[in-house]
């Protein structure tokens, strides 16, 4: 792909502006998705973070979660931040009890894992494949994988045990928020990711 890549944003809920903004620093197009005709005509997709038991509300309603499963199935590049994380996990824990998620990586995520006590907070983190040291990891109320399956790759982990950042194919799950630093390498790591696979 010679010219930049077109990446949508699911623009439901969440930090919809700060991903878009990412992104062209990443040289790449942003579009708000909201509709199903409009996920029809992007190369790839964000889902940012927000509230996840909202976001699945809204895509349900929106008529967005099957064609979303579809692209998914079909290898569209996807990054989830946060709640993008939770859609994109085969299996959660801690959900609402009607909570449905996009999945493609087959790992079992849960939310608000860090607690109360941590609700929110901040760290550096070691990014495998990410060249230039550790980024700056912004947690809001963040999920972490409790465990992976076969195929997923960890790319992150917090102390050596908490995994937040994977990479199945070509779907990118982070629990922090690379969107709020100004730190654009993990955009740019994405969009790497779709130009390989066009
Ligand atoms: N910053 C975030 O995206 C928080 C995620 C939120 N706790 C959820 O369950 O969806």
């Amino acid at each position: 792909m010679t010219s930049s890549p077109v990446v949508g944003v699911l623009a439901l809920q969440g930090d919809v502006r700060e991903h878009a903004m990412a992104l062209a620093e990443a040289d790449a197009v942003a579009r708000p998705i909201r509709r199903p005709e409009e996920l029809a005509e992007v190369d790839a997709l964000v889902i940012p973070g927000g509230e996840s038991t909202t976001m699945s509300k809204l895509a349900l309603l929106f008529g967005l979660m099957q064609p979303l499963r579809e692209r998914v199935a079909a290898g569209m590049p996807v990054y989830g931040s946060c709640a993008g994380m939770i859609m994109l996990a085969d299996k959660i824990l801690d959900g609402r009890d009607d909570q449905e998620t996009v999945g493609g990586i087959d790992m079992v995520v849960r939310r608000n894992a860090f607690g109360r006590q941590n609700e929110s907070f901040e760290q550096a983190i070691e990014v495998r494949g990410l060249d230039g040291g550790p980024v700056h990891g912004v947690f809001i109320r963040a999920p972490w994988v409790e465990s992976v399956g076969e195929g997923v790759e960890v790319l992150a982990a917090l102390d050596h045990e908490r995994i937040v950042a994977v990479r199945q194919g070509s779907l990118l799950a982070t629990s922090f928020h690379p969107e709020l630093t100004g730190d654009h390498r993990i955009h740019r790591f994405f969009v790497d990711m779709v130009r390989a696979r066009a």
